[in-house]
């Protein structure tokens, strides 16, 4: 599996920002906002664009637009405080929403949301979410784009954990990955060690 890893020293800062357990809700959501900028920037690096004539105040020029802009998927909860951002970014995007919660015990997502179009095929998708540790949630909201027809989809996350990327790479599914960083390992409640802790909860409080 392509897997990108934004290395940039403005990206360093932000994700240290969202690391540090003093950064409270409003700084933790501004980081992730700005970080969301620079993952987007690398999620379209090589995307297609469409050149069309632009008329500026002393000459007609080339112009460039994304020959597709994506569906922006984020994935609720924490995925809400990336997607305002990747839409700025990319105006022309539709958005579609998956919800899910790890159950605290298995670990395994508990879907509660999905509001996607009912055919992706041809189109690519941007799942945000900022934490990619078990890739159980990641690999869950990838099946029902692939059972849509979605056929090139990027995980654009902050922070992934081995076992997480692994799971991605095994899904079998078309799926590339931009992150942050990919850190060390899961501690025993599957929790991204170092991390940032529960990016929902650092965002919107506890559930
Ligand atoms: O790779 P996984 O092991 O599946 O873990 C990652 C998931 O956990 C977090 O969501 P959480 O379940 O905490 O829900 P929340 O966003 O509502 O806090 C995170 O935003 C991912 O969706
Ligand atoms: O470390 C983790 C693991 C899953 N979900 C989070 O929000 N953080
Ligand atoms: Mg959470």
């Amino acid at each position: 599996m392509e897997t990108h890893v934004v290395d940039h020293p403005l990206a360093a800062a932000l994700l240290t920002t969202m690391r540090d357990e003093r950064s409270d809700s409003p700084t933790f959501r501004s980081a992730l906002r700005e970080l969301t900028q620079m993952l987007i920037y690398e999620a379209t690096r090589d995307a297609q664009v469409e050149e069309f004539d632009v008329t500026t105040p002393v000459a007609v020029t080339t112009g460039y637009r994304l020959a597709q802009p994506p569906l922006l998927v984020p994935v609720l909860r924490a995925g809400l405080g990336m997607v305002d951002q990747a839409s700025l970014t990319i105006p022309q995007s539709r958005v579609g929403f998956v919800g899910m919660a790890r159950d605290e015990e298995t670990h395994q997502p508990v879907p509660y949301l999905e509001s996607l179009p009912a055919d992706l095929s041809g189109l690519p998708v941007f799942v945000l979410d900022p934490m990619l540790a078990t890739g159980g949630s990641m690999v869950h909201t990838i099946d029902l784009l692939v059972a849509r027809g979605a056929t090139d989809i990027t995980a654009v996350c902050v922070v992934a954990a081995p076992p997480g990327v692994e799971a991605l790479a095994n899904s079998g599914h078309p799926v590339r990955l931009v992150t942050a960083t990919v850190d060390e390992r899961l501690d025993e409640n599957a929790f991204i060690v170092p991390g940032l802790g529960d990016a929902g909860d650092r965002q919107f409080g506890p559930r």
